[in-house]
C-alpha cells in the first residue's frame, strides 16, 4: 500500500471517529454510564420490599382525596404502567427474588427408588415425540440418543438424552432393535407410558465433575461485566475448582473444591478470559524502556562456586537458555522477546483440567523443577535447600565431555563422558537439556535425575520452562515451582550487592545488576508465566531471600506430606500412583 493511501485511510478513520464522538446519543450514553457508576458507588439499599402494593393502596386512597392539582399529578404518576413495572422490579430485587421459578414436579413422574426405574407417561398428540433412540453398543440397551429442542419429549422435561428405555406401554424392549421399537411408538395413541432408567442416576450426567486449576486471580467485585456479583465467586491462581456446568460460553458454574458448599457460583469461562486478555493491550509493547549507562562486566570468567560460595555438583552450571546477555547482545534478546510476545498471544493461561492422584508414602518419589527468569535466584534457592538438609534434597550431577581436572572426581562434580557417548545419549533423548560451552557439551541426563530419586531424596532441577515438557508425565510427576521477581523497587533494594552470570559472546561473565537487567527480568517473568503458566504448581516471589526460602521449604514439605496431588488430566494412566478419573469418592470430600 502506498504512503498516500495510508494517510487518506487514516484521515477517514479520524473523521469517522470524530463524527461518532460528536453524536448526541454517544454523549447521552456516557452520561448514563457516569450516573450508573456514581449510583453503584452509593450502593443504595431498598427501603422496603412491597413498594408496588403500597403504591396501589396509595392510588386507591388518592381517589378519595378530591382532585387537587398535586393529587392529580401523583395519581397519574403512580398509575403509569412504566412506574408500576419499575416498582415490581424494585420489589423483586429487595426480596432477592432472582432464582427462576421451577415448574412443579409432574404428578405422572413416578420413581421406583429401589432400582431407579422411572415410569413416565406422555400424552401423544399428532405432534411427534421429538426423540431419537439407539442401541448402546457396550450394554446392548436401548437409550435415548437425542432430544429435539421444543419437541413433546423436551417440553415434558421427563425424558433425557442417555436415559435407558425398558418398556413402552408395557412392552419390554429387551433385545429389540431400534427399528422394531419405532412402530410401537408410532401406533401408540393417547398416553404413551415409558419405563426408563434415568441416565443421570447411573453417572450423574447433569453435574459435570471436571476439576480445573485456576491459572489467574479473579474477583467479581472488580469485574463490571459479571451478570450478578453475588452469584459469582472469587478465586486465586492455583485454586482447585469443581466446574459443574460449562453450558454457557461466557459464564461457567463452579465451586471451590473442598469448601463444603453445595451451591455453584459463576466464574468466567475459558473463552471469556481468553478474549479479555487478547483485548488488553500487550503491556510490554508499550512500556517505555529506561536507558541507563551499561555496567561493565567484571573481567573474570564465571565460576559458580565462586559466586555461590560452595561447590556442590549440579550447582556449578546452568544450561538455562534464558541466560542473560550482556548489552552487546541485547538486540538479539529483544528479537527473542518479540517472538515470545507473538507466541504468548496464543497461549493464554486460563484453567487446566486436573485429576486427584494418590500414592502410598513409600511409593512417593519427588522431582522438583525450579524455573524462573535468568538471575531471579533459582540457583541461590536451590543451594540453600541443599545446604539446609543434604539428606533430603539432592541435585543431579551434570554430564560433560570436557577433560577432567586434577582435583575433580568422576560422578562428583561431573560425569565425564566422551563426545560419542554424549551424542548417542542425545539421540536417545536421555538429556533433559544440554548446551555447548567452549566446544564441550554439558547436559542434564535423565540417569542423573533417577539416581538422586533412587537415593530417596527430592531431586532439585532448574530448567527453562520450555524443557519441562520432557519430564511432564506420570513417570516423573514433577512439582514445578516458578520463581518470580518482586517489583522493581524491591529488586533495587534487595539486589544491591548481588552478582549474576551473563553470557558475553562465548564467555560467561560475572556482572552486577543494572536497571535494564531488572526490567528484563520482570518482562521475561511475565512472558514465561503467560506462556508456561499451565505447568506451574506454585509461584514464589523472590523478594527477601530469607522469606522466599522459608516459603519454598514449607511448600515442598507440604507437597511431600500431601496424600493427594492434583495432576494434569492428560498425564496417562500408566502411573505407579493412581489418578482417579471417576470422581465418585468426591462426595466424602466436599
Ligand atoms: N532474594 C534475593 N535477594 C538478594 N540477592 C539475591 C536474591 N536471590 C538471588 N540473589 C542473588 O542474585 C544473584 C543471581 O542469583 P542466581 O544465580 O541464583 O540466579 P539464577 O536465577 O540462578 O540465574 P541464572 O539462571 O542466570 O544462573 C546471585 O548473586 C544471588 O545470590
Amino acid at each position: 500500500m502506498s504512503g498516500a493511501e495510508t494517510s487518506t485511510d487514516r484521515e477517514e478513520d479520524y473523521r469517522f471517529l470524530h463524527s461518532m464522538l460528536m453524536e448526541k446519543k454517544v454523549h447521552l450514553l456516557f452520561k448514563i454510564h457516569e450516573r450508573l457508576r456514581r449510583f453503584e458507588e452509593w450502593s443504595p439499599v431498598p427501603v422496603q420490599e412491597h413498594a408496588a402494593s403500597l403504591a396501589s393502596e396509595l392510588a386507591e386512597e388518592l381517589l378519595n382525596q378530591g382532585w387537587r392539582e398535586e393529587v392529580k399529578n401523583l395519581f397519574a404518576l403512580i398509575s403509569k404502567p412504566h412506574f408500576k413495572n419499575f416498582l415490581h422490579v424494585h420489589d423483586a430485587v429487595a426480596q432477592r427474588d432472582f432464582e427462576p421459578v421451577l415448574p412443579p414436579v409432574p404428578d405422572d413422574a413416578l420413581e421406583d427408588e429401589e432400582d431407579s426405574v422411572k415410569i413416565v407417561s406422555l400424552v401423544k398428540t399428532i405432534e411427534p415425540l421429538g426423540a431419537t433412540i439407539k442401541t448402546d453398543t457396550s450394554t446392548g440397551a436401548i437409550v435415548v440418543a437425542r432430544i429435539m429442542r421444543g419437541g413433546a419429549a423436551d417440553k415434558s422435561g421427563l425424558i433425557h438424552e442417555g436415559d435407558e428405555l425398558k418398556e413402552v406401554n408395557g412392552v419390554s424392549l429387551e433385545r429389540r432393535k431400534p427399528k422394531e421399537i419405532l412402530p410401537l411408538l408410532l401406533c401408540s395413541e393417547g398416553d404413551v407410558k415409558f419405563k426408563i432408567i434415568p441416565g443421570s442416576s447411573k453417572e450423574d450426567r447433569n453435574t459435570a465433575k471436571v476439576f480445573m486449576r485456576a491459572l489467574f486471580d479473579y474477583n467479581p467485585m472488580d469485574d463490571p461485566t459479571v451478570p450478578c456479583k453475588d452469584a459469582a465467586m472469587a478465586f486465586k491462581w492455583g485454586d482447585i475448582l469443581q466446574v459443574v456446568s460449562m453450558e454457557d460460553d461466557t459464564w461457567w458454574q463452579a465451586r471451590h473444591h473442598g469448601d463444603g458448599s453445595s451451591w455453584a457460583s459463576l466464574i468466567p469461562s475459558k473463552q471469556l478470559h481468553e478474549k479479555r486478555i487478547v483485548l488488553q493491550r500487550p503491556k510490554a509493547l508499550f512500556k517505555p524502556r529506561r536507558v541507563s549507562p551499561p555496567v561493565p562486566p567484571v573481567t573474570e570468567q564465571a565460576d559458580y562456586g565462586a559466586i555461590t560460595g560452595i561447590h556442590i555438583a549440579g550447582l556449578r552450571w546452568s544450561f538455562r537458555l534464558g541466560k542473560k546477555s550482556s548489552n552487546r547482545s541485547r538486540k538479539r534478546g529483544q528479537i527473542r522477546r518479540w517472538s515470545y510476545e507473538a507466541c504468548s498471544r496464543v497461549c493464554i493461561p486460563t484453567y487446566i483440567e486436573v485429576i486427584p492422584c494418590s500414592s502410598e508414602p513409600k511409593d512417593r518419589r519427588h522431582l522438583v523443577v525450579l524455573a524462573g527468569p535468568s538471575g531471579v535466584g533459582v540457583t541461590e534457592l536451590k543451594r540453600r535447600l541443599v545446604i539446609s538438609d543434604p539428606d533430603r534434597y539432592g541435585v543431579s550431577v551434570p554430564y560433560t565431555t570436557r577433560e577432567r581436572r586434577n582435583q575433580e572426581s568422576d560422578g562428583v562434580e561431573y560425569h565425564f563422558v566422551s563426545n560419542q557417548v554424549f551424542e548417542e545419549q542425545l539421540l536417545d533423548h536421555r538429556f533433559v537439556e544440554y548446551g555447548v560451552y567452549k566446544g564441550h557439551y554439558y547436559g542434564t541426563n535423565l540417569d542423573s535425575v533417577h539416581r538422586v530419586m533412587a537415593e530417596g531424596k527430592i531431586c532439585l532441577l532448574d530448567l527453562h520452562p520450555s524443557k519441562i515438557k520432557h519430564l511432564y508425565n506420570s513417570k516423573f510427576q514433577p512439582y514445578v515451582v516458578f520463581v518470580k521477581p518482586p517489583g522493581i523497587e524491591e529488586l533495587r533494594l534487595t539486589r544491591r550487592r548481588a552478582k549474576f552470570v551473563c553470557d558475553e559472546g562465548s564467555f560467561n561473565m560475572v556482572k552486577i545488576f543494572s536497571e535494564e537487567d531488572f526490567e528484563d527480568m520482570i518482562d521475561s517473568a511475565e512472558l514465561l508465566e503467560r506462556q508456561y503458566g499451565h505447568l506451574f504448581d506454585k509461584l514464589i516471589v523472590n523478594g527477601d531471600i530469607a522469606t522466599s526460602f522459608k516459603q519454598l521449604k514449607m511448600e515442598l514439605e507440604k507437597m511431600v506430606e500431601a496424600e493427594v496431588r492434583w495432576v494434569p488430566a492428560d498425564w496417562n494412566d500408566s502411573t505407579p500412583t493412581k489418578p482417579w478419573r471417576s470422581c465418585s469418592y468426591l462426595t466424602s470430600w466436599n
